[in-house]
C-alpha cells in the first residue's frame, strides 16, 4: 500500500530573486509602505555588495529539498511532501498551504527556518499557515522553535572550534553570539526571543569551553522604535575599548544561510570595524545544508509528528 502523504510546510523569510524584484519585496516587508527612493538605493546597493542578489533563495530551496529527503529516510510510516511558504515573497505561505490542500494533503507539518520564537517572527509565520489552513479544512502542526535543540548546538560548537583553534592568544579571544534585532516592544508581552538566544549561547558556550561569550543584536530595521541592543558593531568597539580583546568570533545564530544579513552586516560592517580597531575577524560557515544541520531539523520535524499522534 502506498504510504500516506503527509505536508511538510518549510516557511522562510523569503529575498528578491533579481534586482526588479526588490522594491516589492522590500514594500511587503514595509506592511505595503513603499520604501523611499533613497531606501530603495541603499538595499540595492547592500545586495549589489554581495554580488547582485542573494544566494539564500537557491539555499532555502535546497534546505527544504534536503530536509524532505532525510525526514523520509528516518522514519518509514508515511511520505513527507515539502511545500516551500515564504513571508515576503512568492511563493507566499498562504500559496504553499493552498496548493497542498490542492494536492490532497489532509495533514501538515510545519517549520520555520530560524531557530529562536518571537511573536514578530515565527508566530506570524504559524499564524498564516494556520489561517490559510483553517479556510482549507486542513490540520497543521507547527514546531514552534529549535534553538536548544543538540545537533544545532553542535553544528555550531563545530564550527566555532574549528575557528577558535586558529587563534594563538585564546584570552584576548571572544565569541559573539547574536540575532536579528527586534524592536524593544517585545518585551512588553514577555516575548521569548531574548532569552532563547542567551539559552542558545549558553549551550554553545558549554559545549566549546570558550571562556569569553557577549551577545549582540544585529541588523536592525530602519525604523523611529528603539531596537534591542547591543548592537554587534557598538559591542565590537565596546569590548575592545574595555577588555582589550583582540580576535572577534562572530556567530549570528539567529540565522540558518548565506545572506545578505550575514553576508554583508558581518562579513561586512563588522570587518570594517574590525579593521578600524585592528582586531582579527572571524566567522564561521553558516548551517546551509550540513548534514548535521538538515539531520536535527528532521529529527525535529519527524518527533513533533509522532508526538502528535497520527490517528
Ligand atoms: C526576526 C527577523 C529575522 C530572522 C528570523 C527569520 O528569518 O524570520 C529576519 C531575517 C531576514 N531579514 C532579511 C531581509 C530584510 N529584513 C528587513 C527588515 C526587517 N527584518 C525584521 C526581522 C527579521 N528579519 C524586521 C523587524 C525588519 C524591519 C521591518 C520594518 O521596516 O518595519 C529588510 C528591510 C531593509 C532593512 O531593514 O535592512 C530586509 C531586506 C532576510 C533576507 C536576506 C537576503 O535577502 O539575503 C532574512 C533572512
Ligand atoms: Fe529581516
Amino acid at each position: 500500500m502506498a504510504k500516506k502523504k503527509v505536508g511538510l510546510l518549510v516557511m522562510a523569510y523569503g529575498t528578491p530573486y533579481q534586482e526588479a524584484d526588490i522594491e516589492r519585496y522590500y514594500t511587503h516587508i514595509r506592511h505595503g509602505r513603499k520604501p523611499t527612493q533613497e531606501m530603495l538605493d541603499d538595499l540595492t546597493e547592500r545586495y549589489q555588495a554581495i554580488g547582485g542578489i542573494s544566494p539564500l533563495a537557491r539555499i532555502t530551496e535546497e534546505q527544504a529539498q534536503s530536509l524532505q529527503a532525510r525526514a523520509n529516510e528516518i522514519q518509514d510510516d508515511v511520505e513527507f511532501v515539502y511545500y516551500l511558504g515564504l513571508k515576503h515573497i512568492e511563493p507566499f505561505i498562504e500559496d504553499a498551504v493552498q496548493q497542498m490542500a490542492e494536492d490532497g494533503m489532509k495533514e501538515a507539518i510545519s517549520i520555520v527556518l530560524a531557530p529562536h520564537y518571537s511573536t514578530f517572527s515565527v508566530k506570524s509565520y504559524n499564524g498564516r499557515a494556520q489561517e490559510e489552513a483553517d479556510k482549507h479544512g486542513m490540520t497543521i502542526q507547527s514546531v514552534e522553535s529549535w534553538y536548544d535543540a543538540e545537533g544545532f548546538i553542535n553544528y555550531w560548537a563545530d564550527a566555532i572550534t574549528a575557528e577558535y583553534e586558529k587563534i594563538e592568544n585564546k584570552d584576548k579571544a571572544v565569541l559573539v553570539v547574536s540575532a536579528h534585532s527586534l524592536p524593544e516592544k517585545i518585551l512588553q508581552n514577555g516575548d521569548p526571543y531574548p532569552q532563547q538566544l542567551e539559552r542558545t549561547a549558553e549551550l554553545i558556550q558549554e559545549k566549546t569551553g570558550i571562556s569569553n561569550v557577549e551577545i549582540g543584536w544585529q541588523s536592525e530595521g530602519n525604523t523611529p522604535d528603539p531596537w534591542l541592543g547591543p548592537d554587534v558593531q557598538d559591542l565590537t568597539r565596546d569590548l575592545f575599548e574595555q577588555k582589550g580583546y583582540e580576535s572577534f568570533i562572530y556567530a549570528p545564530v539567529g540565522f540558518v544561510a548565506d545572506h545578505l544579513e550575514v553576508l554583508y552586516d558581518n562579513d561586512y560592517e563588522c570587518k570594517v570595524v574590525c579593521e578600524e580597531i585592528g582586531v582579527a575577524y572571524y566567522r564561521p560557515p553558516m548551517p546551509n545544508v550540513n548534514p548535521t544541520f538538515i539531520d536535527t531539523l528532521a529529527g525535529i520535524v519527524v518527533d513533533k509528528f509522532q508526538s502528535d499522534g497520527e490517528s
